[in-house]
């Protein structure tokens, strides 16, 4: 065995083409995933967790070469996958199974259950029929069936159990590494804590390694070893699950965190997004990405407020370039239709007056153009006027110790304690 991880990726990316016409020219790119590195080490579990459309499924579709990552480098056990060929990659296909968040995607519903699962065999060149159907029934037995399931066909098993058998039929072909997709999101409750169970039983005895990718935090802490979270095609934090999910330092792992309740009921320091819409992959924001609804946005030199304050110009900032103002001061409202610049400043949590004079008058010349109904002037007065080191600065990777690592300015060395307005290590609801 080599002492390379089992995998190793580096600065993966994967970019879909956004064509146009019928020439396919392309005018831009979904960046899905946009540099990720991680190792996962043999037998160990990694979560890959992060909200609809960060990048989770491209992250594994690149990995299995269902898709051609756009650059970056992928190795397994030592190997680039690129440079494998004939019996090496005939290999590494055995030794990566997939297991999908639907059960009925991997299963042939004219197939008897028995056969599916042995059906990887076959494929890799195992022609002892009766030895095959011994494996599948002792498989079938071992995630919780029975050997005597063998010949009923798919309709006849709950969501469950047909989760069981898809776990049997990637198990099948000894695989080092199983990519589980979402393994649990289709199933109620119940039966997602049973599933849960069986893979973690059959990670240790199978000494498989997992890569597992969800949205749902409470599973991958249960599941997971370590976390990596991820946010439009980065990696935003990792670190041992436990540590990662118990005290979070990117401002996004919080407010991910935040909107679980049953990770710690008693945790009041959580955080909310300043804005609810997610950018759009082709266009993500400069800096960090996450800046436009970091509720712990860092605000510039130029600018001294009580922090609570800041936040509110911050919202009110990102709140009008998003465009999807609060319907008291939208265009288009009812009533009478005139509203005061005041009704504004009342409705994004503003004070009267801030003590930046400079910032006093952006924000005049703004709600005054929000009550005009001329909301992109609003965003464009805005945009200059209340700027952030978070969206002209890329932050880099830091380390925080303990196989920890965070990539958010609030940890950049560089970064004037003064402008994080707290001791930087997390978010206050104060
Ligand atoms: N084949 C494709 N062509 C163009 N864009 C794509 C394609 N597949 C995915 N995308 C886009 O890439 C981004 C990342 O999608 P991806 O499915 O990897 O995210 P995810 O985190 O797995 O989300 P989900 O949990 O919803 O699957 C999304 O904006 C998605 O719309």
């Amino acid at each position: 065995m080599s002492d390379d991880p089992l995998l190793a990726v580096r600065d993966l990316e994967t970019h879909y083409p956004i064509t146009k016409g019928w020439l396919r020219r392309e005018v831009g790119r979904v960046r899905a995933v946009d540099g990720i590195s991680f190792d996962l080490a043999r037998g160990e579990t990694l979560g890959l967790v992060g909200e609809s459309g960060s990048g989770k499924t491209t992250a594994a579709h690149s990995i299995l070469g269902i898709e051609t990552p756009t650059g970056g480098e992928i190795r397994f056990d030592g190997t680039p996958i690129e440079e494998r060929s004939g019996e090496s990659l005939r290999a590494f296909r055995r030794r990566v199974q997939l297991v999908v968040q639907d059960p009925n995607d991997a299963l042939n519903p004219r197939m008897p259950v028995g056969e599916a699962v042995a059906e990887p065999l076959t494929v890799h060149g195992f022609d002892d029929a009766e030895r095959r159907r011994a494996i599948a029934e002792d498989l079938l037995e071992r995630v919780g069936l029975s050997a005597a399931d063998h010949g009923r066909y798919p309709h006849e098993f709950s969501g469950g159990e047909k989760q069981r058998i898809s776990i049997a039929r990637a198990l099948i072909v000894n695989p080092d590494l199983i990519v589980a997709d979402e393994p649990t999101s289709a199933l109620d409750a119940r039966v997602r804590a049973d599933v849960l169970d069986l893979l973690a039983d059959i990670r240790r005895e199978f000494d498989v390694a997992v890569l597992f990718i969800s949205h749902d935090l409470d599973v991958v802490r249960r599941f997971c070893d370590r976390v990596a979270v991820m946010y439009l095609g980065e990696i935003v934090e990792r670190g041992p699950t436990d540590a990662v999910f118990r005290d979070p330092d990117h401002p996004y792992t919080q407010v991910l965190r935040s909107s679980v309740p049953s990770l710690d009921p008693t945790d009041r320091r959580l955080g909310r997004p300043l804005t609810e819409t997610v950018p759009e992959p082709s266009d993500p924001p400069s800096g960090c990405r996450f800046h436009p609804r970091c509720p712990a946005v860092i605000s510039p030199d130029s600018i001294d407020l009580p922090r609570e304050t800041w936040r509110s110009v911050a919202a009110f900032r990102f709140t009008v370039q998003t465009g999807e103002l609060p319907p008291a001061v939208a265009p288009g409202r009812d009533a009478d239709g005139s509203i005061s610049a005041d009704t504004v400043r009342e409705t994004f949590d503003l004070p009267d007056a801030v003590s930046d004079d400079t910032l006093d008058e952006t924000i005049d010349r703004a709600a005054a153009a929000i009550a005009d109904g001329n909301v992109e002037q609003a965003g464009t007065i805005l945009e200059a006027g209340v700027p952030t080191p978070c969206e002209s600065t890329t932050p880099e990777a830091v380390s925080r110790g303990d196989g920890r690592s965070v990539q958010c300015l609030r940890f950049d060395p560089s970064v004037d304690a003064d402008q994080i307005a707290d001791d930087g290590s997390r978010l206050g609801d104060d």
